[in-house]
């Protein structure tokens, strides 16, 4: 008989919490992912959603507990330069250069990544290939968000982070993110997204964080 060790979880928060300003934002969050795992983190405003984002992508660390990629610290240096390099980061700074065109954007990223040729086929997935060759500062809100996420295509590292993935897409393409997640997941990605709207990511891991203060009387209140 073999005794198989269950593997170890690609990410692990053991315990972890997390200080800015000397508050707590997070408390001994416990989260263990494998790959093609999806982790949804939701959370009134404030509630500390992108500095978990933010944690994970070692801007800060955690003031307690650790958090483990393949077993190690990521917070010891050797561990995180090739941690980092496993990252793909969305947030609401889309970090588009305006001068630049559509495609030039996208391709500017993969050279950075050494990487070439997945440029315009993430664009025309994303409904942008017409507007590959005009400039970015002609994009509207959501076709920023767009060409986003045919970045994260394009450059294709494993771990997504996504801060609000949605916000400012249409109908149409809040079902292209969901699709592009679920094929990153079915090819082992991991994927982390912060989120006021709804998502449909199946089998996700839902991470609800309470609210750090006490709750103002709203505009009902208010009224009444
Ligand atoms: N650089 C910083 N220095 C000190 N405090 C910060 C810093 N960034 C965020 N905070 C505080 O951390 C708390 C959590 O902020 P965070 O942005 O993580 O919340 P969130 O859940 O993403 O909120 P939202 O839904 O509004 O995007 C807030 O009270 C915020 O003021």
């Amino acid at each position: 008989m073999s005794l198989r060790r269950p593997p170890l979880p690609r990410i692990l928060l053991n315990n972890v919490s997390c200080m800015r300003n000397a508050q707590t934002i997070l408390r001994n969050i416990n989260v263990s992912i494998h790959d093609g795992g999806a982790l949804v983190l939701t959370g009134t405003n404030g509630s500390g959603k992108s500095t978990f984002l933010r944690m994970l992508a070692g801007f800060s660390r955690p003031s307690a507990g650790e958090i483990l990629w393949n077993g190690h610290d990521v917070t010891q240096s050797g561990v995180f330069h090739q941690y980092k390099l496993q990252l793909n980061w969305l947030s609401l700074k889309d970090a588009i250069k305006d001068r630049l065109t559509v495609l030039d954007n996208v391709q500017w990223f993969e050279v950075l990544e050494g990487k070439c040729g997945k440029a315009m086929g993430a664009l025309e997935l994303m409904g942008l290939g017409r507007l590959a060759n005009e400039k970015a500062r002609m994009l509207s809100m959501g076709q920023r968000k767009r060409l986003q996420l045919a970045r994260l295509l394009a450059i294709d590292r494993p771990i997504w982070l996504l801060d609000e993935p949605s916000v400012a897409l249409d109908v149409e393409g809040v079902r292209l993110l969901e699709y592009i997640i679920a094929e990153h997941r079915k090819k082992g990605g991991i994927v982390f997204v912060a989120t006021h709207l709804p998502i449909e990511i199946e089998d996700a891991m839902c991470l609800r964080l309470p609210q750090r203060f006490p709750r103002r009387k709203t505009l009902v209140d208010l009224v009444r």
